[in-house]
This record gives C-alpha cells, structure tokens and sequence, in this order.
C-alpha cells in the first residue's frame, strides 16, 4: 500500500498473509481474505506456481508474534478455469483455497461479507484497500499492516483512454488513481467497501501500473467479486 496508513491491529480480521515455503522459511506473497472458516478467496495470479502454501490469520506484522495468529496449511487451490497468467487484461483474476483445517473465529479472525451477486457500487463509493504490499513503487514490503482510502472510480471513467482504457473489464473494480494506491504484495487482497454501513469485500487486488503503483489515472484494479459469486458458490457449496 503506497500512502493510507498503519490499520489499527486485527480492524480488517478477514485480511490473511498468504506465505510460501523457499529454503525452510515461510515468505509472504499475497493477501487474501477468509470467507468461510476453511475457505480464502486470493488472486488467481498469486497461486499459479506450484508451492506449499500457508495462511496466516489474525496477524498485524508479520515480523513478531503477538499470539493472536494462526497459521494454517492449504490443502487446495481452485483457480479460475478461466484465468490466463499471460493476460491479467481478460479478467478471471480469483482463486480459492481451501484450508487443511477450520480457523477458529473470534475478535481477530472473521468472515469477511461479500456482496451481492451483480452489485456494481457507484464512483466514489467509500473503499480502503488493506495489505503488507510495497509502501512505494520499488520500496520493501511493510511489516505492519496498512490502510488506504481508495474511493471506487467508475466503469465510465476508468475506461477512458487516458485512465485504463479497455484494459479494464467490467469484471474488474478500480479504486483510487490519485497518490495512494496498492502495490506489488497486496495482490489478492481484499478491497473493503462501505455499503449501508457495513464493510463489504467488492474486490479482489488485482493490478496496477507497470509504471509505478500509484500512477496517476491508472487506479489500483480489482477483481469485481459480484462478477463471480456463481463461481464461488458452486466451489464452496
Ligand atoms: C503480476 C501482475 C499480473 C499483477 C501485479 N499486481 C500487483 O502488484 C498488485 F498488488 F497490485 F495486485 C501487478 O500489477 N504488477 C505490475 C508490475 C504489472 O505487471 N502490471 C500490469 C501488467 C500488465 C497489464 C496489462 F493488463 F495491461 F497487460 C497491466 C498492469
């Protein structure tokens, strides 16, 4: 997250690390959010690799153990048939992964609430984008976990020629494009949308400029969750 600012511990409690296995450590990737007990939605783009995988629940930084976090094993992953890892342009961007065990919920591990099928917010609808990306285009991951307001832009202007242009779908929600933004390791995280009063998870992090993070008129793109609820709920039951 360029911008936005440290989150209060545990206020986003649906906000996992997702980590790799390389040479005996666990490393984070990517975010994602708990949406059953045993269930993460991610980024199609962040499992594409075989790895061995864990989650972590319930964490603030990632680099001390402050004994709320729990971490759990993946014992698969579902990717979008449709997602093409040469094309993050055509959408498809989502990924479940189920979890060897259930989380036990409590004040600092949550369901995260995702929208209804079809709901497509409205511009400037009130958004936080949350995750443990790059603080800046090229900087080092963040060891606490941040926050940045990232108001939806609309299909209309995201598409214009000189924001997106039809890089973007109307699978896809953009969020921000003025200086803050998300950036490399946020990917699959959650966008957090405020609707009647309630946080909601409309999006899935799914890119940003290859010019830099937080480029002005290329806001931070999401994969539009309501676009896939059919798919989610055929996969989870
Ligand atoms: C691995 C990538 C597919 C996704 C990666 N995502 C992220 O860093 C995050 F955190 F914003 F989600 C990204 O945007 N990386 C930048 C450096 C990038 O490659 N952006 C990008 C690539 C291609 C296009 C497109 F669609 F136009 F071809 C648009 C943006």
């Amino acid at each position: 997250v360029v911008g936005g600012e440290v989150a209060q511990p545990n206020s986003w409690p649906w906000q996992i690390s997702l980590q790799y296995l390389s040479g005996g450590s666990y490393y984070h990737t990517c975010g994602g959010s708990l949406i059953r007990a045993n269930w993460v939605m991610t980024a199609a783009h962040c499992v594409d690799t075989s790895r061995t995988w864990r989650v972590v629940l319930g964490d603030h930084n990632l680099n001390t153990n402050e004994g709320r976090e729990q971490y759990m094993s993946v014992s698969n992953v579902y990717i979008h048939p449709n997602w093409n890892s040469n094309n993050v342009a055509s959408g498809y961007d989502i990924a479940l992964l189920r979890l060897s065990s259930s989380a036990t919920l409590n004040s600092y591990v949550k369901l995260a609430t995702l929208p209804p099928s079809g709901q497509v917010l409205p511009h400037n609808n009130p958004c936080y984008i949350t995750g443990w990306g790059r603080t800046s285009t090229g900087g080092s991951l963040s060891a606490q976990l941040k926050q940045a307001y990232l108001p939806v832009v609309d299909y209309s202007t995201c598409t214009r020629s000189d924001w997106w242009g039809s890089t973007v779908k109307n699978t896809m929600v953009c969020a921000g494009g003025g200086v803050d933004s998300g950036c490399n390791g946020d990917s699959g995280g959650p966008l957090n949308c405020q609707v009647s009063g309630q946080y909601v998870v409309h999006g899935v992090t799914s890119f940003v400029s290859s010019l830099g993070c937080n480029t002005t008129k290329k806001p931070t793109v999401f994969t539009r969750v309501s676009a896939y609820s059919s798919w989610i709920s055929g996969i989870i039951g």
